[in-house]
């Protein structure tokens, strides 16, 4: 069972999501928030997720487990699936239009997912409340409607860009701050906090 700890049950005061009114349309591809992230970036030996917009405060995404990927022979490696799930939660960013990472993440591994497998990973955000934001995701195998083999609950915390300078290694921060696209991301976000 998940979302059993205290710290990712939302307060009484906790409110409802609220879609931002230039978020991506429903069915529209999301850009990699980071070109060498593991999970949505361009890398071969990472997860080449690839997220789309959800209505409301929703994202859904695709996941192909590659040998690379395993763990035990023929099935995908279990931190491999949390980053998929982490990383899927990390798109709803985008619906919002905030910027904040995994404070917490706990998953529940249902089935083995064989090598092959075509992961669909469906992620919304419950509630939100201050900067804590409650999010939940699925991945069911080779179908949006296929059997779920892993689910997460998190609590995501909003940052600001300064998160990333400060704490960044400085060869890739500069990187991306001489890159257009990450430099409008992150001001199209701070604008909203
Ligand atoms: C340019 C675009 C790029 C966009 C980039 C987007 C990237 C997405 C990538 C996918 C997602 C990731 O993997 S992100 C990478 C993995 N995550 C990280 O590296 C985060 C490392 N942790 C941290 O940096 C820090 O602990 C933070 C930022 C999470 C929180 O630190 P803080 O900012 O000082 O805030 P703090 O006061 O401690 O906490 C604020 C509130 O949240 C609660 N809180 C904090 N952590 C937790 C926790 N683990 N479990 C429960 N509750 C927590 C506190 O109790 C408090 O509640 P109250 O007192 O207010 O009630």
């Amino acid at each position: 069972m998940s979302g059993t700890t205290t710290a990712l049950k939302p307060p009484e005061d906790a409110r409802a999501p609220v879609r931002h009114p230039d978020a991506p349309a429903p069915g529209e591809l999301l850009d990699a928030h980071n070109h060498q992230c593991f999970g949505c970036g361009d890398q071969e030996s990472g997860l080449l997720l690839r997220a789309r917009a959800g209505e409301g405060v929703a994202v859904t995404a695709e996941f192909e487990v590659r040998p690379v990927h395993q763990g035990a022979p023929g099935l995908a490696h279990g931190g491999l699936l949390s980053a998929a799930l982490d990383e899927t939660l990390g798109a709803l960013n985008w619906m919002q239009r905030v910027i904040a990472v995994t404070g917490r993440l706990e998953t529940d591994f249902a089935r083995p997912v064989p090598v092959g497998t075509v992961l669909h990973l469906q992620a919304r955000v419950t509630a939100v409340h201050g900067r804590k934001i409650y999010c939940t995701a699925t991945g069911r195998i080779d179908a949006h409607d296929g059997p779920v083999a892993v689910r997460a609950d998190a609590l995501f915390i909003e940052v600001r860009v300064d998160h990333f300078i400060q704490n960044g290694r400085a060869e890739e921060i500069n990187a991306a701050i001489a890159d257009p696209d990450q430099a409008k991301l992150a001001r199209v976000c701070e604008v909203n906090q």
